[in-house]
């Protein structure tokens, strides 16, 4: 067969061409490899267990500035964040470590205590894991949580006319990157963003036992790129409103010398951990008042596609771009 480096073709072909060898599943696994944030096994009469993994690494993951601290909260965090994009209860987190030989004692027990703290703050528990020598510090975490049967949230299921809606703000992870890379100073409230994200956890448990979402995953990849899959999953397309993208006013502020480029940050740069779904019209208002969530548009029929309103009026194309793993060659 003729060689084709991974870079070449991207993180999503690739999943899919793996999902795909993957696909012949058991009795009893209600979701494989491939369509969602999670794998769904159907483990008793009343409730699902759903399962996820997630590698960090030094370089790709781990800017400088990190802690040894935040390391190990950001390890649990984004697992647990997939947990919640089922609308699930975390059970518990096992962390696999790789370490570099010359790594500090000290620094190992403080990714420890990070790692334990986000757990503890989610009324969950680090369960086990495995240490290896590595060249780069590279954490792979695996979460599991619990779902009662009827409360699950997947991809699939967005209707035209639902609302579409994401917790906190879009971009703060993105703009607190970009200060960190050049060199400019940020408030702390931005850098938690990218050092410290929050698992939506609590607000996922709530808004899966309203019953009014009808589709959900999170936003690790950035806001866009979930739509693309949102969109695929559910056959549906987007019309967002610029204006209503929850920007945080420090980051407005830190990028006020481009606005573009703020807007841009909130679609396309990811590493919010934030939750993005589509709401069923009469649940919105009793959704909205959870707080801490946004209504950013609507959903449309598939030929439609993906769309943004600007303030002026024009309408333009949401890109299919984001945050992606192994794209560091030119595939076009
Ligand atoms: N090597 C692999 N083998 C089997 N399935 C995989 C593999 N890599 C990814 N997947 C599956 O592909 C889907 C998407 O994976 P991905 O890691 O992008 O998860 P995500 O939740 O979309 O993103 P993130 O990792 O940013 O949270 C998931 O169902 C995941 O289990
Ligand atoms: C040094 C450094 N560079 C970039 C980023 C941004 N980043 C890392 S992972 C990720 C999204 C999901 O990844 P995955 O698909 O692996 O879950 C994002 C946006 C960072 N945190 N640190
Ligand atoms: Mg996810």
């Amino acid at each position: 067969m003729r060689y084709t480096p991974v870079s070449k073709i991207g993180e999503r072909p690739l999943i899919s061409l793996i999902s795909n060898i993957f696909r012949e599943l058991p009795d009893g696994i209600i979701l494989g490899a491939g369509p969602d944030d999670c794998a769904v096994i159907d483990i008793k009469e009343s409730s699902y267990l759903v399962v996820t993994t997630d590698m960090l690494h030094r370089m790709t993951d781990f800017p400088w500035q990190m802690s040894p601290w935040q390391i190990g909260w950001m390890s649990a965090a984004v697992n647990l964040s997939d947990i919640a994009a089922m609308g699930a209860r975390p059970l518990g987190v096992l962390a696999a470590i790789g370490l570099p030989i010359d790594t500090d004692v000290a620094f190992a027990e403080e990714i420890a205590r990070g790692m334990r703290d986000c757990a503890r703050e989610y009324d969950t528990a680090i369960i086990g894991g495995d240490i290896d020598t590595h060249d780069e510090l590279t954490i792979c975490g695996t979460a599991l949580g619990t779902v009662p049967k009827e409360q699950l949230l997947t991809r699939k299921g967005a209707h035209v006319g639902d609302k579409v809606c994401v917790t906190g703000y879009a971009g703060a992870a993105g703009a607190a990157l970009y200060a960190l890379e050049n060199d400019i100073n940020a408030p702390d409230s931005v850098l938690k963003a990218l050092l410290e994200p929050t698992p939506r956890i609590n607000e996922a448990m709530k808004l899966a036992s309203m019953g009014h979402v009808t589709s959900m995953m999170d936003t690790s990849d950035g806001i866009a790129m979930s739509l693309y899959d949102l969109s695929k999953s559910s056959e549906v397309g987007f019309r967002l409103q610029e204006k209503m993208l929850p920007l945080q006013p420090e980051v407005e502020e830190l990028m006020s010398f481009n606005r573009e480029n703020l807007y841009s940050m909130a679609l396309y740069t990811g590493g919010d951990f934030e939750l993005i779904f589509t709401v069923r019209p009469e649940g919105i208002e009793d959704v909205l008042k959870l707080g801490n969530i946004s209504m950013i548009g609507e959903v449309v029929h598939q030929e439609k596609s993906i769309s943004i309103q600007k303030s002026d009026g024009t309408v333009l194309q949401v890109e299919r771009k984001g945050y992606e793993q192994l794209k560091i060659a030119d595939n076009t």
